[in-house]
């Protein structure tokens, strides 16, 4: 596929192949952008926002609902794209693009409610006002988990905010934000208002970052990444959302509705085989209920079927690369070696089929085992248990990351006192499928900055000024 620029598609001689992870075949090739083609990039994004920045709510808000309409009537297309890059079930796949639609829904209603205030001034004689106006051009650069929704998290505030943008999807998964951009085009996109490039992420990154023009960075990935393109900005000091790495615990209270608590933690955990950044990554179970969890989480587990992705049956796909596919493997690897017993699950060591591992649960996990410690972004379930309340909120706040952590009880006083003592921008309270796009997605601490969905999500993308009216 191509590039787009201008509202015009480029290709290039310089290609990066898109591989398959579940046949890892080459199945297309897209352009390592060239400067020139950065630097066209970002004009013409500055030259459509001078214009996009003056219409209607309105006209923002239209624009959106078409996309949202195209993006609707090709819905089956996207998500068998996103199953063939990405390599997660075409029925995830095709939850993925009604979720990450539902954002451009979303914000087009949004964008009709971006509301000024009028403040008392301290003299008679004077009026304050104040507006939001849109920060400018936007760089948005994106992971590979989630090939649609990170876009349009991102893309569809920053459009109804009344910016302009410049993507960088992942070099895994640029197939899905090239056809969405496509269709945002076909929906009556101007020239210049949605630029997508693909390439070398360091030049891209250091493009888009050193040019002034661009005012604002929204970036989801890994909190290494993060950190590098915060330090970036600084020099322009640009707007930044990083929405960046987790290691979400999960406590099940001795109260807690056990069927509830397994069936949140199958979702939190085994959705696109463990690698979202809110999956659940630790589980703390009260010891009284360990065994029961356990061997109903084991029943549960063993629904879940492993394999292509295409395949209406499967459940679990394989995991996006080797890289991801070793780190798995040394992480059930340390827990086993290190007293943990493995209930269920585990590698398949044949991985000429794509990198598998199999939904995983390890019981008699310690805090300091591989798995506990870091974001394993696999289908590993680790379970240790716990005496008290209180130890298991400090052990869940021992991490330097803060994105979503789930709590399971049946007592409404517990749920209240010890979610807000959770250090984490989500909490799933006896639920573990907590994103929507009405709601503040984002973290804590070195999770990141910012926050995307809801109407916090808009104000990333809006600067406020106010006027003082001497009368
Ligand atoms: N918070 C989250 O949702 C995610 C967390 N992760 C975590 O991060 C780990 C690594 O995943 P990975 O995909 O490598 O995440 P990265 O942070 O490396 O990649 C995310 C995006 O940033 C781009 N990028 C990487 N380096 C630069 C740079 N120097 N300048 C500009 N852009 C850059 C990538 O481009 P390119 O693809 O071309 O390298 C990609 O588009 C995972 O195993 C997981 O633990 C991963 C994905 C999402
Ligand atoms: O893993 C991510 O970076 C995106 C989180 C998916 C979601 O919105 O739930």
């Amino acid at each position: 596929m191509e590039i787009i620029i201008n509202g015009e598609k480029r290709g290039a001689d310089n290609v990066i192949e898109v591989i398959n992870p579940f046949t890892q075949r080459v199945i297309d090739t897209v352009p390592n952008a060239s400067e020139e083609d950065l630097r066209d990039a970002v004009d013409s994004a500055h030259r459509a926002f001078m214009k996009w920045k003056v219409e209607s709510a309105d006209t923002r808000a239209a624009f959106l609902m078409n996309w949202f309409q195209v993006i609707q009537i090709h819905k089956e297309e996207l998500a068998e794209l996103m199953t063939m890059e990405q390599g997660k079930p075409l029925k995830e796949a095709l939850g993925e693009i009604t979720y990450a639609n539902s954002y451009i829904s979303w914000f087009a209603e949004e964008a009709k409610r971006i509301y000024g205030q009028t403040i008392p001034a301290s003299s008679p004689g004077k009026r304050i006002f104040v507006q939001k106006q849109p920060v400018g051009v936007v760089a948005a650069i994106t992971p590979w988990n989630f090939p649609a929704a990170m876009i349009t998290r991102k893309v569809a505030p920053a459009i109804a905010a009344g910016c302009s943008v410049v993507i960088k999807p992942a070099e895994e998964t640029p197939l899905t934000a090239l056809r969405l951009v496509e269709l945002a085009h076909e929906a009556g996109a101007p020239a210049g208002l949605i630029n997508i490039v693909t390439g070398d992420a360091e030049r891209i990154g250091d493009t888009l970052l050193g040019d002034e023009r661009v005012r604002k960075l929204s970036f989801t990935g890994s909190t290494e990444v993060g950190k590098l393109l915060m330090k970036k900005s600084a020099d322009t000091m640009k707007r930044i959302s990083l929405e960046l790495g987790g290691q979400a615990p999960f406590i099940v209270l001795s109260d807690a509705d056990l069927d509830k608590a397994v069936a949140g933690a199958i979702a939190s955990k085994f959705r696109n085989a463990g690698q979202t950044c809110i999956c659940s990554n630790r589980f703390y179970v009260h010891h009284s209920i360990a065994e029961s969890f356990t061997s109903k989480l084991k029943e549960a587990v063993a629904e879940l079927r492993v394999g292509d992705g295409l395949d209406q049956e499967t459940d679990i796909g394989p995991l996006i690369d080797e890289g991801a596919y070793d780190k798995v493997k040394r992480h059930i690897d340390n827990a086993v070696e290190n007293g943990a017993s493995l209930v269920v699950g585990g590698v398949v060591d044949d991985t000429s089929q794509g990198y598998f591992v199999e939904p995983t649960i390890l019981s008699g996990a310690e805090d300091d085992m591989l798995c506990m410690t870091e974001e394993t972004f696999g289908p590993v379930l680790p379970i240790a248990t716990f005496e008290d309340e209180e130890e298991a909120i400090a052990r869940a706040n021992d991490t330097p990351f803060g994105l979503s952590a789930y709590l399971f009880t049946q007592d409404i006083s517990k749920a209240v006192r010890l979610s807000e003592q959770l250090e984490y921008g989500i909490i799933g309270l006896n639920d573990g499928a907590p994103s929507a796009a009405q709601a503040p997605f984002g973290g804590m601490k070195e999770s990141g900055m910012g926050r995307e969905g809801g109407p916090q999500g808009i104000e990333e993308y809006l600067e406020t000024k106010y006027l003082s009216l001497g009368l």
